[in-house]
């Protein structure tokens, strides 16, 4: 007599631990755990479950339902005080470096002004698609699943959007089918304003970065920035100081014309932590407009890139989630 133990038996290789069923009266009702799983993977798991269901003797009807446990899922926002001092690089190669080093990390790009991780992560052009509502990461070929703002509206659309809109769009994207990813690096829009405040005390990352270039100015920004977290309970994990020093792509020599030791003399005064110090350098403009973020590469770059995630994964890993 097929009961409900002897169906569970035989599904539990198929489903690897994923199925629970009930059978009465014939009909089999399956509640398919698809947590973590890519949407092909899911049908195809689901089709092969309800084909060993069906070939069960006594089995009439089957009847699944995919469920999915929310996975908690961190956001890392990656903010600066004004635009161009490379925010949106540094956000790209952090998290090409953390997923090198083995975490689930995908990358949000908030910044309605100029989203420019497709062109960063080489994914320009590609839409994501969506599945009941629900937006699918598109994948990149440096292991970080990625979603943007520019994949959703046109360019100069957004320009125009306040707060409340700017927020519910990047809903979205941190709601998106992120799979078994645990940690999101978010590209904030650069600058102080009422866009960023509302992104961040609704989406309330665990904890930010800050870029800054050495310039004072810059700076005086950065010293912005760090008031909008700490007035909305965000801790900040560290400055990141881009474009500190110069080098020459000739001689290899690094020098400083914006001067050495503002951001950390900065980040002393504020009492954060100087994460650390990437240079000015052409390669990496270059790299960068070309798609290949410095990160996924060898050699000084990378390792400059890599130093900085290994100090954001310590904090993570201190966080103790
Ligand atoms: N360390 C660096 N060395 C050389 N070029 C860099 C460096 N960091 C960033 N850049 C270049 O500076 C320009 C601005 O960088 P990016 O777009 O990352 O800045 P941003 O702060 O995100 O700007 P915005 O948010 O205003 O668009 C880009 O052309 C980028 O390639």
């Amino acid at each position: 007599m097929t009961d409900s133990e002897t169906i569970q038996a035989v599904l539990a290789p198929v489903a690897a631990g994923r199925a629970a069923v009930r059978l009465k009266d014939g009909r089999a009702d399956i509640i398919l755990d698809v947590t973590g799983l890519a949407p092909d993977t899911r049908d195809a798991l689901e089709r092969e479950v309800r084909g060993a269901a069906e070939a069960v003797a006594g089995v009439e009807q089957v009847r699944i339902a995919q469920t999915t446990s929310r996975p908690r899922r961190r956001l890392i926002a990656v903010a600066s005080g004004k635009g161009g001092v490379g925010k949106s690089t540094i956000a790209a190669n952090l998290a090409v470096a953390l997923a090198a080093s083995g975490r689930k990390v995908g990358l949000v790009d908030a910044d309605i002004y100029g989203p420019s991780q497709p062109k960063l992560m080489a994914a320009e052009g590609v839409k994501p698609e969506a599945r009941e509502k629900t937006l699918i990461p598109v994948e990149t070929r440096y292991g970080v699943p990625m979603l943007s703002m520019g994949q959703l509206v046109a360019p100069d659309q957004a320009l125009a959007w306040r707060g409340p809109m700017a927020t519910s769009a990047l809903g979205q994207l941190v709601d998106a089918d992120w799979g078994d990813t645990d940690t999101l690096i978010l590209d904030l829009p650069p600058g102080t304003g009422d866009v960023q405040l509302t992104m961040v005390q609704k989406h309330k990352p665990v904890g930010a970065i800050i870029v800054s270039t050495p310039q004072d100015l810059a700076l005086i920004d950065a010293r912005r920035a760090i008031a909008l977290f700490e007035k909305t309970g965000v801790p900040i994990i560290g400055i990141v100081e881009n474009m500190a020093g110069y080098h020459c792509p000739e001689c290899g020599a690094v020098s400083d014309p914006f001067g050495r030791g503002g951001a950390e003399a900065a980040a002393n005064d504020l009492g954060v932590p100087l994460l650390g110090r990437v240079p000015l350098d052409i390669a990496i403009r270059e790299q960068s407009d070309a798609g290949t973020p410095p990160a996924a590469g060898n050699g000084d770059k990378a390792a400059t890139f890599h130093r900085i995630a290994g100090a954001l994964g310590d904090w993570l890993d201190a966080r103790g989630d």
